[in-house]
């Protein structure tokens, strides 16, 4: 039922089990996200975080059980059928135009949503996919960077133009593949600032090693161990958990 105290998830997985032979990456988990949420989910090497991740963007599909994407069901949907609904992905590997600038691939980026979706004239449409890419580097502080060669940003502002060409389709949800994996400090904390200004019409699911930039961004947090999920709670209940400490806090802060 749809109330005000618990709306519709955008996203429900339901017994979700994937095998790879005889391995079980990802063991019956379940996992709710509401409109608007800002979610992580954790977990040390192994843990299933990367097939889960896969498993609801598209990339592939469970052995077992069901998803739910804006309250339709999406179990067997690819990737490009998901992102059409509004779901939207980082990638761990840059994407980047390196020797086109930040306006540049963002407007083909832009190019490509609009044509697949409004049948404008060339010249409106280019109007339109400029605005749109210029709008999205707004929306990611990089109105200063436009004419900048993509390959010529630090490590920190790639990632920030990558989770913009995510954001220039205007998903209503995005997943985050590891977004601070392999950022210097600094850059986290940039990463982080930016990934809490975004707009709340967007609903927030990252995968993430990174216990500062999760445990800041998430408001919730799923803790998984061996392809199941072992705990769920807000970042202080996972600081305070005693399962988290042995098998993941212990040994990223020894
Ligand atoms: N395509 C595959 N074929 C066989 N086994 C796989 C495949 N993908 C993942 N696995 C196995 O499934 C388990 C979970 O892997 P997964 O990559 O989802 O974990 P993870 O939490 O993302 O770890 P990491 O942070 O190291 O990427 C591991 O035992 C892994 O070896």
């Amino acid at each position: 039922m749809t109330d005000a105290v618990h709306p519709e998830p955008v996203l429900r997985v339901r017994g979700v089990t994937r095998r790879f032979g005889g391995v079980v990456a990802v063991r019956d988990v379940d996992l709710d996200i509401a409109p608007g949420e800002r979610r992580a989910v954790l977990g040390p090497n192994g843990a299933g975080k990367s097939t889960l991740f896969n498993l609801i963007a598209g990339a592939d599909t469970p052995t077992s059980g069901s998803i739910e994407l804006f309250g339709a069901e999406a179990t067997r949907l690819g990737a490009r059928q998901r992102t059409r609904a509004g779901l939207s992905r980082t990638f761990q590997t840059s994407r980047l135009l390196t020797g086109l600038t930040v306006e540049d691939n963002l407007y083909l980026a832009a190019v490509g949503v609009d044509g697949g979706r409004f049948r404008l004239l060339r010249s409106a449409r280019d109007r339109t996919a400029r605005e749109r890419a210029r709008a999205t580097a707004a929306s990611v502080g990089m109105t200063d960077r436009l004419d900048t060669l993509a390959g010529d940003l630090s490590h920190g502002e790639q990632r920030q133009l990558e989770i913009g060409l995510a954001l220039v389709a205007e998903p209503r949800m995005l997943l985050l593949d590891e977004p601070a994996a392999g950022l210097s400090r600094s850059e986290r904390q940039l990463l982080t600032a930016l990934l809490l200004s975004l707009d709340r019409d967007v609903t927030l699911l990252l995968i993430e090693h990174d216990m500062d930039v999760a445990l800041t961004v998430a408001e919730r947090v799923t803790m998984m161990h061996d392809g199941v999920v072992i705990v769920e709670g807000t970042p202080a209940e996972i600081r305070a958990d005693q399962r988290v400490h042995d098998l993941y806090l212990g040994k990223a802060h020894v």
